[in-house]
C-alpha cells in the first residue's frame, strides 16, 4: 500500500457519517434545525474522518520513503512529539507526547517522519500501549535498527470528562527493542527525555 497526506474527504463516507451523526445528536434530544447545529453532521463528519485518517496510510512506506545510508551508530532521540488520539472504548481524544529514539545499522531516517507514523498511528481508534508498540514495531521492522525506544505520556479524556474523573493522572507506557533493553542505554535515554542533562 502506498500512503496519501490527508487531503480529501470522500464523499460517500461524508454523507454516511453526516446521517449517523444526524441520528446522534436527534438522540441527543436536540434539534438538528436549529441554525448553530444543522451543518453541525458534516462538520463533525469531515472532523471524524481526519482523526481516523490513519487508516488509509502505510506508516512503513513513509519510513521507507526516507531512509538515507549514513554511517552514524549513535542514539538518535526526538522528544515531546504531541499526539493526539481516540481511545477505542469510548471514542473521546487521549493526548500526550512520545518520546522515540533509535540507534541506526547503516540507515537513518527523515526526522520529520517520526512524527508522521505518529500521527497515522494516533489517528485510529487506540489504546495507548497499543500505540506505544505499533510505532515501536514499525521502526524496528522497517529501519532495522539496532536499537528503538517509545515512551508515551497520556492523558485520557475519558478519566477526566466522565467516569472515574480524575483531572491530574498520566498514563506512561514504554517499549524497548534491542540496544535499549540493556539498562544503561536505556536510562541514557530516559535521562535525555527528562531534560536531564547534567
Ligand atoms: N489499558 C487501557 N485502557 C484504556 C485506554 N483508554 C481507555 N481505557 C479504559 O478502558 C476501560 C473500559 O472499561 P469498561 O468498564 O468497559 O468501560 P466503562 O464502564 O466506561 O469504564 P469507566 O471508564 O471506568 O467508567 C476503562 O477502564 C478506561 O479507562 C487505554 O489506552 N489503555
Ligand atoms: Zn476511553
Amino acid at each position: 500500500m502506498s500512503y496519501r497526506f490527508f487531503e480529501e474527504y470522500s464523499e460517500e463516507t461524508t454523507e454516511e457519517l453526516k446521517s449517523n451523526f444526524s441520528n446522534i445528536i436527534k438522540g441527543i434530544g436536540e434539534d438538528v434545525t436549529r441554525e448553530g447545529i444543522i451543518k453541525t453532521p458534516e462538520r463533525a463528519s469531515k472532523a471524524m474522518q481526519f482523526l481516523t485518517s490513519g487508516y488509509d496510510m502505510d506508516p512503513a512506506a513513509i519510513l521507507e520513503g526516507a531512509m538515507f545510508a549514513e554511517d552514524y551508530n549513535d542514539m538518535v532521540v526526538i522528544k515531546d512529539i504531541e499526539l493526539y488520539s481516540l481511545c477505542e472504548h469510548h471514542m473521546l481524544p487521549f493526548f500526550g507526547k512520545a518520546h522515540i529514539a533509535y540507534i541506526p545499522n547503516g540507515h537513518i531516517v527523515g526526522l520529520s517522519k517520526i512524527p508522521r507514523i505518529v500521527d497515522v498511528f494516533a489517528r485510529r481508534l487506540q489504546v495507548q500501549e497499543r500505540l506505544t508498540h505499533d510505532i515501536l514495531e514499525c521502526i524496528n521492522g522497517t529501519l532495522k535498527p539496532q536499537g528503538v525506544a517509545v515512551v508515551i505520556e497520556a492523558s485520557h479524556m475519558c478519566m477526566m470528562m466522565r467516569g472515574v474523573q480524575k483531572q491530574n493522572s498520566v498514563t506512561t507506557t514504554s517499549g524497548f527493542r534491542g540496544q535499549f533493553e540493556k539498562i544503561e542505554t536505556r536510562n541514557e535515554f530516559l535521562k535525555l527525555i527528562s531534560n536531564d542533562l547534567s
